[in-house]
């Protein structure tokens, strides 16, 4: 199945709303970083987001050292940033802790 990757003025719009998260280099992607207490904690959100992200067959790409998880949200289908990536971004908001 097929989604459309959001236009230039979308993807704009779009990271308006979304002021954790920096469009990739390529622009093909947004990327977010998120520091919790301890390693127990990130973990426990990297859970929660797997059990969400599975639910809505849109997978992060991510990277964890102890604390900090690094989050790469795009996707495959659309060759870029779809309106899926930013629903997920928004789920991963809601559940962040406090900046
Ligand atoms: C076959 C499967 O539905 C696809 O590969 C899904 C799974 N998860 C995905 N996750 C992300 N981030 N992008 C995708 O295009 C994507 N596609």
């Amino acid at each position: 199945m097929s989604i459309a990757r959001l236009t230039d003025a979308e993807r704009a719009a779009a990271l308006g709303t979304l002021p954790g998260w920096n469009l990739r280099e390529d622009g093909l992607a947004i990327v977010r970083t998120l520091k919790f207490g301890d390693f127990n904690e990130a973990f426990g959100f990297m859970t929660r987001v797997a059990i969400e992200a599975d639910k809505r067959d849109h997978h992060p790409e991510w990277f964890n050292v102890y604390n900090r998880v690094e989050i790469t949200l795009t996707t495959h289908d659309a060759e870029g940033l779809s309106e899926r990536d930013v629903a997920l971004a928004r789920f991963i908001d809601g559940i962040a802790p406090a900046a």
